[in-house]
């Protein structure tokens, strides 16, 4: 699973900054220190850059030798992992879970792979006894041990092993689907197998994994937590302890906290530990967890103000004085703030008086209010200065944790084994440009329509079922209609991945092209199988042959080559092959996911399309995972909610229900949720109205901190000395999220230099709300209405707030005019042009008005009121002056032409002679290209 750039400079010892550059150097798309990074990308990361990190991470904590000199070998896995190795053979008796983890972890993979676990427990808690890394290193297969060399990735790795949750791997993944519930024994022990390896960060499907598959995942399989070594003990209110306590949670084992005894949360934490794994423990210390929701943590407070008073006193008389600012440094406790968090919720958490914590980051160069927003990498920084383990919830997390307090469990099948019906694969069909995706999709379409009789010509509903027979059997596949594997991406950065296989298609007479790899990397970073189409086989220099050599390159060996990728030749135009393709998916899917699911629950799953119908309202396409969606069914989608009011398949058949893995358009929704939003079905209208509400408010929140971005010093210095820098913030309306979409990728390309930044700080689809209006008057934001008009009493609010709103039906003049009000920002420039010449020809001194130059105009003209500079022997003597007086004859005039004799005094200059030139230019503003 991914781990959050922070967590991995952690572990290097570096800043989070120093990782978010290396990655972007490699090419990464990570935004911010808590952007998710993909095992494989970790895995490269420590390849090419491991090192090097280590090195500065241990010069960094080297320097700050005496006050931090505990955190020292925090930057040195490899020693941290000496002790730990060691206890692992030394380990009594395994675990609960131990007997079965053998089963479970077969092969010589998970044992290297899982090797480097117990080194984040030591190295996180460096003054931990071995002791407690034994329960971890006991659950792993016992003989494994002694071969485990730590590796240089003690983190991720065992990460990308507990990444795996579910009994499918593959399949969407994210925690949040996962389709197996986990057997006693590993929702218990939680210890043994938790590390699901999938094979050497290789995600390829492998037979061998099957049966584990399907009865895995412990708790530490959970989402997020097993990959970050931090986590493990979340320091209750006891803090410290916490840290390194549950050996188990270092390596992604984390079930238990049996295993360091310690108040910390379950290591693991995972997407569903705490509430049904980690029984009273799990609660209790969650409850102590800080302020997960809204209570504030920090120390207990009892007794009476002024004792604690004095308390804080001393405590303040101890503390490091950062540029002058005393603030108590904590001891690496966990502090757990919401995206958005303002330094007053930071300061309430760890007790200190947020004005202090606004100087310490203005001392680090940043300026943040107190009760402002602050965005994930200040909250870290901030963290990070005062010695305090800040963990901003991520969204996914933010959104369990608002589920859990409705008591809802999202991503889990329920029941158990035998409630489980295989399912359709959920595909998507990517590849180079022009290389045939849509045509392709429209060939599948039309040649295998499941129900041909019933549908004629299907409708664009953003994903559509084919039917196939194999082996007698009639097997159904969902393709998502939408080609390429931009939104593919998109869904998975927002922690929704739709996809269980991945058609990539090569054209054979243009073989493996930069978007084909890029493609490949995508598919292989998600842990999704590939089936290659060699398209356009109809063409006379296609080479097949060549498509399959060239792949080979990129780890994707055909079968017939001895790998176990399958390759399909077609051709989409001649539509030939096509049920070939069918069936290598159907095949590939047999072959390394399982893919099943429990129909007979309430429905959840993901929305892939949404937009605003002019006469139906919002309507989304969504795509069923588990369960069975019902027309009349309460249902809450991202921060949209509503009763579905009809459903409609790929022909546009009204239908009763939709099944796993059934694409169904929904009508009845009371908003235009995202692409890759999650959706479910709630007890009741009430329930699904507080989830989306919510949802909305802490989006708005998140917004809000987006918004206020990071100012720097800096920043702020050099935008002074330019004289501002000006941002135009818009909010975009549109009638659907892809125009949204467009508009907003037109926008971005917009570049009229540095000093005017254009923002979109809000996006959506639907008509213009009374939120968003007061969203644009609290940042000054001009709303764009792309096909929409307001709604309610939103033109009354944007009037009475003085918000603009545009509308716009044609995208082009959206662009343009916004281009123009851009450049209307600009600050106008300005360029000198040249006016006249004068030489001075004699001098005469007046005790009165200074030295009179008696001059004769060489060139052009000489203007009483333009700028004059003085060359002397072609040099500049002086710049930048202007004339106290300009006379012709005895007359005072505006300007002498060329030709003529005039006298003139330069404003406070008398340093002139002879022969001196006088030019004259002014500034004129140049006209902006
Ligand atoms: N001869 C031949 N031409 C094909 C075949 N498949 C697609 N084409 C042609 O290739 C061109 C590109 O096909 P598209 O389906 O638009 O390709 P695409 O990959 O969806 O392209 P983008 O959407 O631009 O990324 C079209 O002119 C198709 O007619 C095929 O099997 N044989």
């Amino acid at each position: 699973m991914a781990v959050r750039v922070h967590e991995l400079a952690k572990e290097f010892g570096v800043e989070s900054k120093v990782v978010l550059n290396t990655l972007k150097d490699m090419g990464e798309y990570v935004k911010s220190a808590s952007s998710t990074v993909e095992a494989p990308v970790v895995r490269r990361l420590n390849e090419e850059h491991g090192e090097a990190l280590r090195a500065q991470g241990a010069k960094k904590s080297g320097r700050k030798a005496p006050a931090q000199a505990e955190a020292a070998p925090a930057a040195a896995p490899t020693q941290a992992a000496a002790p730990a190795a060691p206890a692992a053979p030394a380990a009594p008796t395994p675990g609960p879970a131990a007997p079965a983890a053998p089963a479970r972890t077969p092969g010589p993979v998970p044992g290297p792979r899982k090797a480097p676990e117990p080194a984040p427990v030591a190295k996180k808690a460096p003054a931990a006894p071995a002791a407690p890394a034994a329960p971890a290193a006991a659950a792993t297969p016992a003989p494994e041990a002694p071969t485990r060399t730590p590796g240089p990735t003690p983190g991720p790795r065992p990460s990308a092993g507990g990444a795996r949750p579910g009994n499918n791997p593959f399949s969407s993944t994210q925690g949040m689907q996962r389709n197996t519930p986990r057997p006693p024994a590993a929702r218990e022990g939680g210890s043994g197998s938790g590390a699901a390896p999938t094979p050497g960060g290789m995600p390829r499907p492998n037979p061998a994994m099957m049966p584990r598959q399907s009865g895995l995942p412990g708790p530490s399989a959970g989402r997020g937590a097993p990959g970050r070594p931090g986590a493990p003990g979340r320091g209750g209110p006891g803090g410290a302890p916490g840290r390194g306590g549950p050996g188990g949670g270092g390596g992604g084992f984390a079930g238990r906290p049996g295993g360091g005894g310690a108040p910390g949360r379950p290591g693991g934490g995972g997407f569903s530990g705490p509430p049904r794994t980690g029984g009273p423990a799990g609660r209790n210390t969650r409850g102590g967890t800080q302020g997960a929701f809204g209570r504030a943590g920090g120390p207990v407070r009892r007794g009476r103000k002024s004792k604690r008073a004095k308390r804080q006193e001393f405590d303040q008389m101890q503390a490091p004085a950062i540029g002058g600012v005393r603030v108590r440094k904590g001891n690496g406790e966990t502090v757990r703030l919401t995206r958005g968090s303002s330094l007053a919720d930071f300061a309430d958490k760890i007790g200190a008086d947020s004005a202090s914590l606004v100087e310490v980051l203005f001392h680090l160069g940043e300026i943040v209010t107190a009760t402002q927003s602050a965005n994930d990498e200040t909250l870290l920084l901030l963290g990070e200065e005062l010695n305090y383990n800040v963990e901003v919830i991520s969204p996914e997390d933010e959104d369990r944790e608002l589920l859990e307090s409705f008591d809802i469990e999202f991503g889990e099948d329920e029941g158990a084994e035998e409630d489980l019906a295989p399912r359709p694969p959920v595909v998507t069909v990517m590849g180079h440009v022009d290389h045939g995706k849509t045509k392709l999709l429209d060939a599948l379409r039309s040649s295998n329509v499941v129900d041909k009789e019933a549908g004629g010509i299907t409708q664009t509903i953003g994903a559509y079922q084919v039917a196939t027979d194999v082996d007698g059997t009639e097997r159904r596949i969902t393709l998502i209609d939408t080609p390429g594997h931009e939104a593919f991406t998109a869904m998975r950065a927002r922690g929704a991945q739709a996809t269980d296989i991945a058609i990539l298609v090569v054209a054979a007479d243009d073989g493996v092209m930069p978007q084909t790899v890029e493609a490949l990397n995508h598919a292989k970073a998600a842990g999704v199988p590939i089936v290659v189409a060699v398209n356009k086989i109809d063409k006379p220099d296609a080479d097949p042959t060549k498509v399959r050599g060239q792949l080979t390159e990129y780890g994707l060996v055909p079968e017939e080559y001895g790998g176990d990728t399958m390759f399909v030749d077609v051709s989409a135009k001649a539509g030939t092959g096509l049920d070939a393709l069918l069936e290598a998916v159907i095949l590939t899917a047999d072959a390394s996911l399982d893919l099943r699911a429990n129909p007979h629950q309430n429905a959840e799953g993901l929305v892939i399309e949404a937009h605003l119908d002019r006469g139906r309202g919002p309507v989304a396409t969504v795509l069923v995972h588990r369960g069975t969606l019902k027309v009349g069914d309460s249902i809450v989608a991202g921060p949209a909610f509503g009763r579905v009011r009809a459903m409609l398949d790929e022909y546009g058949n009204n239908i009763e229900e939709a099944t796993p893995s059934r694409p169904a358009l929904v009508l009845g929704l009371t908003a235009v949720p995202g692409a890759g939003d999650n959706f479910m079905v709630v007890a009741d209208d009430r329930l699904a109205r507080q989830i989306a509400e919510k949802r909305e408010a802490r989006e708005r929140n998140a917004l809000l901190a987006q918004r206020t971005g990071r100012r720097t010093l800096e920043d702020f210095m050099s935008s002074m000395e330019k004289g501002e820098t000006d941002e135009l913030l818009l909010i975009l309306k549109g009638d659907g999220s892809g125009s949204v979409e467009a508009l907003e990728d037109a926008l971005a390309k917009i570049d009229v230099g540095d000093e005017v930044a254009l923002r979109v700080i809000d996006r959506g689809v639907g008509a213009i709300t009374e939120t968003n209006v007061m969203l644009a008057a609290a940042s000054n934001a001009v709303i764009i209405g792309f096909n929409v008009r307001p709604q309610g009493k939103a033109t009354e609010l944007a009037d009475r707030e003085g918000v603009e709103i545009k509308y716009y039906s044609i995208i082009y003049n959206a662009i343009e005019e916004i281009e123009a009000s851009l450049k209307g920002l600009l600050k106008p420039e300005f360029e000198e042009a040249q006016l006249g010449t004068a030489e001075i020809r004699d001098i005469f001194r007046s005790s009165k008005i200074g030295n009179i130059a008696g001059c004769m105009v060489t060139s052009g003209t000489i203007r009483r009121n333009s700028k004059a500079r003085l060359l002397r022997d072609g040099s500049v003597v002086a710049d930048n002056l202007d004339f106290s007086s300009l006379r012709r004859e005895k007359d005072d005039v505006s300007e002498v032409r060329e030709g003529f004799e005039c006298g003139l005094v330069l404003r406070g200059f008398n340093d002139i002679k002879v022969g001196d030139v006088i030019e004259t230019f002014e500034m004129r503003e140049k006209p902006r290209a």
